[in-house]
């Protein structure tokens, strides 16, 4: 990678990214791990999609009463990790979340699929399951209906805002190629590290 060209890394991501999205047969091309710290204490990590990048923000969104809604609120602290198996690049990315306005919020919603938006407001996201049948039920009518879907309130999103962000090109050898870009007051400092 060329650090002169991209001195702001979020726009090396954006390339990068964008580079992957050109030539992946991946479905779901902005796939990611989000990793959030636990109630508990363990970490936590799932998929998500990652919707938008608003500089100097990386956008995410869900449920604020899911899982991740909560460990977010409790510890803002976050992680995302990207692989993309085409052109053999990781990025990790570390950063504090906040929750997007309402108004973004309802943009990103009414982006959504209209089954994912029946799904959003049927089901709360990770409660245990009471009754799936009847919640099958639900879903079926409400697509039999096809009327326009409210976002619901719990339905929202997360913005990050980076604070590490470590590209590694991957080589076979295991000779990677890593670079780390940690905020300071200043801008970024900018440092290689061994494979
Ligand atoms: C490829 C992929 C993309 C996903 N995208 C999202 C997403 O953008 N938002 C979301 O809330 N869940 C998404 N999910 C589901 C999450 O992995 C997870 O099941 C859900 O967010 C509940 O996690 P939680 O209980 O930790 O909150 C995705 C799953 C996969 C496999």
């Amino acid at each position: 990678m060329n650090k002169q060209e991209y001195p702001e890394p979020i726009d090396t991501f954006a390339h990068w990214l964008q580079e992957y999205v050109s030539i992946t047969k991946n479905n779901y091309p902005s796939a990611c791990v989000l990793s959030t710290q636990g109630l508990d204490g363990f970490p936590n990590a799932r998929n998500v999609s990652l919707k938008s990048i608003e500089k100097p923000y990386l956008i995410i969104t869900g449920s604020t009463l899911s899982r991740k809604g909560k460990e977010i609120d409790a510890h803002p602290k976050v992680a995302l990790t990207f692989w993309w198996e085409e052109t053999k690049r990781q990025v990790r990315i570390q950063g504090t979340a906040s929750v997007i306005s309402e108004e973004d919020a309802l943009f990103f919603f009414n982006d959504r699929s209209y089954e994912s938006q029946i799904v959003s407001t049927i089901s709360t996201q990770g409660a245990p399951a009471k009754d799936l049948e009847l919640l099958r039920v639900r879903f079926r009518e409400s697509v039999k209906r096809q009327q326009p879907i409210n976002k619901p309130a719990h339905w929202s999103g997360w913005k990050i805002k980076p604070y590490r962000i470590e590209f590694l090109e991957f080589n076979a050898s295991r000779f990677h190629n890593r670079v780390l870009y940690t905020q300071s007051e200043e801008g970024w400092d900018i440092i290689q590290l061994e494979p």
